[in-house]
């Protein structure tokens, strides 16, 4: 089972409800309704056993007292009936809505965590937090808690009505007590411990899951089914044996207390027959007694059978508040209006009216938290001019991607500062500063929409004619014209029906839409053959001319076009310069180039373009 330090909430103390108090306290009125409704029922139900008594010793005495009492038991009942109808109507309605606030809270903190987080964090353990932890949190508050106050309630006044009907009754309950707490707690201790390992077995079959489904076809073309069953088959023994060992402990504990529960109430009836037989009680003070008895047995039953419940709602709530306790990015975004791309060419199409940005690196290093041992970039400097194109180069794992990530604030640098027009982009908010910047990714994330969807994410605002011009100057048109429903199209889970080139277009699209100051193209063509290729870098060429645009890429055909190329090598800037300097200056470059050219010349593609330009 993987560990890891968000896995075990170290604390499961029930008081950890305590913290759910903000969001409880915003509906007010309805618990105040709640905790009457909850309080008249239980004294209802108190009044029975009065009623019973007085039925024994008084109620077959005459037939109008018979009526009177049996409109009474009627009038009685239904009032009962009613409080408890309210009471849970109002407890399901105001746990339902603090669950939906609760949820709301936690998807919407973790849309603001940082990219640390989830290198950490399995999104498959957010997603069973926010979902079967969420369920119990939303049967727990509704069922448990209004039980658990219910019985608390009825078990105070039973034993109340008890000590004023036949206190010395009371003696082999007293006796009892202690053993049946006892009991309670170590039940409640054992079953706390296997249901919190059983949540987190069941966030990690979920995490699994998630994983498997997600790379399904990893898994079929290795044939790893078997294997992966099996592992799913293991995850799902180990959380049947947690739920087992629970079930277990609980039988037991029920047995137990039932057992001495009934013991005692036989001792009574015994003692308290014997004084009835002896006239020195009357037989329906004994009912009443009996019956206030069984009220506060089953009372104590419940509350120790929900101690379990609490226990497992404790630790689902601990588990989704952990969450919301996890710092979000700096300067995260907190409303919609903050996330908008707010251009100052306002309805001007796309491409025109924007002001390309300058950008300096001043000695930044940094290390992956997760491999804090190692610099993926060391002491990199370089200064960018407002609307160059400056190609990073370099064997894979040299930092190019990580620059990128340190541009757009997914880390922070270890040392040294950037700057987006002499301004350290940490003290810009977060929304300037991305809405500022449009990546292009070696493997776009698409989402389960229409193309357009997927395209006018990037500025939900923009007009249909600015969604047609960059579906065109990224040639989405040459393949989406081709489909029934055009730019209408679902694309299914992940862009599945989509190919890898057909997603990179879309992603170039979404840039283009962007309008950024500054363009980052993080191999954002290596899926597309040369003559694709050729033509997506026509249409980037409109977009890059007027802004700032770093590029990685391996291919030489595309780094070629670049202002000035910059050389990475294991973190370090090596050297930069233009493709003929770094011909002559840089072996590392050199030899890059010579193997892009055999593998060009290999594949009959990008050879003519170095020709011409080398
Ligand atoms: N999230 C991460 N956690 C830990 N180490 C990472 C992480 N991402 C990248 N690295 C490491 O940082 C170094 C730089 O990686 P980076 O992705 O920036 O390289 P790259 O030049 O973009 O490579 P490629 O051309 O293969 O995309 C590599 O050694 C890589 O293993």
């Amino acid at each position: 089972m993987a560990q890891n330090p968000w896995q075990r909430p170290v604390n499961r103390n029930v008081w950890v409800l305590w913290k759910l108090k903000p969001f409880l306290l915003t509906r007010r009125v309805h618990l105040l309704f709640y905790a009457l409704a909850l309080l008249l029922s239980a004294a209802s139900a108190l009044v029975l056993p009065q009623g019973a008594r007085w039925v024994l010793d008084q109620g077959f005495q005459s037939y109008s007292a018979l009526v009177w009492i049996s409109a009474a038991l009627l009038g009685l009942g239904l009032f009962t009936v009613a409080m408890r109808a309210l009471r849970d109507a109002l407890a399901t309605w105001i746990g339902q809505d603090v669950v939906a606030d609760l949820r709301t809270a936690v998807f919407r903190h973790a849309l603001r965590l940082p990219a640390v987080f989830y290198e950490v964090f399995r999104s498959g353990e957010v997603i069973s937090r926010l979902s079967s932890d969420v369920t119990i949190l939303r049967f727990g508050l509704t069922g448990v808690l209004g039980r658990s106050l219910q019985s608390g309630i009825t078990l105070l006044g039973a034993l109340a009505l008890m000590a004023a009907t036949l206190p010395q009754l009371m003696i082999p309950g007293l006796v009892a007590l202690p053993l049946l707490v006892l009991i309670n707690l170590k039940s409640g201790r054992l079953q706390r411990r296997y249901s919190r390992k059983e949540q987190d077995y069941l966030a990690d079959l979920s995490a699994h899951t998630e994983e498997s489904i997600n790379g399904i076809r990893v898994i079929q073309a290795l044939t790893l089914e078997p294997q992966t069953e099996e592992r799913y088959r293991r995850d799902i023994r180990l959380l049947l044996g947690q739920v087992w060992s629970r079930v277990v402990v609980q039988s037991w504990s029920t047995f137990l207390t039932g057992g001495l529960v009934f013991l005692v109430l036989s001792v009574m009836l015994y003692w308290g027959g014997l004084a009835v037989l002896r006239h020195q009680v009357g037989i329906g003070v004994l009912v009443a007694f009996l019956l206030y008895a069984l009220m506060a047995a089953t009372s104590l039953a419940s509350l120790g059978e929900l101690w379990g419940s609490m226990a497992r709602l404790a630790g689902a709530t601990e588990r989704l508040l952990a969450l919301l306790d996890e710092t979000p990015e700096m300067g995260a975004i907190s409303s919609a209006q903050d996330s908008e791309p707010t251009h100052v060419n306002g309805g001007l199409p796309a491409q025109r009216a924007i002001r390309a940005a300058g950008l300096h690196l001043d000695n930044v290093s940094f290390s992956y938290p997760s491999r804090s041992d190692s610099h993926a970039i060391e002491n990199i400097s370089i200064d960018i001019a407002a609307g160059e194109t400056v190609a990073f180069v370099g064997a894979s794992g040299a930092g190019k991607s990580t620059v990128f990530s340190l541009l757009l604030r997914h880390y922070q640098p270890d040392q040294g500062r950037i700057f987006l027009d002499e301004v350290d982009i940490n003290t810009l908010p977060l929304r300037s500063l991305r809405q500022q910047l449009a990546v292009v990714p070696q493997h776009p994330v698409i989402f389960s929409m229409s193309i357009a969807e997927n395209i006018m994410m990037a500025r939900p605002g923009a007009s249909e004619a600015e969604l047609h011009e960059a579906v065109h100057a990224a040639r989405v048109d040459e393949f989406s014209d081709r489909l029934e429903r055009r730019l209408q199209t679902h694309v299914g889970e992940k862009g599945v029906t989509l190919s890898g080139g057909q997603r990179q277009r879309v992603a170039i699209a979404r840039a283009i839409l962007r309008n950024p100051r500054v363009l980052i193209l993080d191999e954002a063509t290596s899926a597309l053959d040369a003559e694709n290729e050729r033509i997506i870098q026509e249409a980037l060429g409109n977009l890059i001319a007027q802004r700032t645009t770093l590029v990685a890429a391996h291919r030489l055909a595309t780094v070629i076009h670049a202002s000035r190329i910059a050389v990475l090598d294991k973190g370090r800037l090596i050297a930069v310069g233009s493709h003929q300097e770094l011909l002559e200056s840089c072996p590392v470059y050199r030899q890059f180039a010579q193997l892009q050219r055999l593998h060009d010349e290999g594949h009959g593609e990008g050879a003519e373009v170095l020709k011409i330009r080398a």
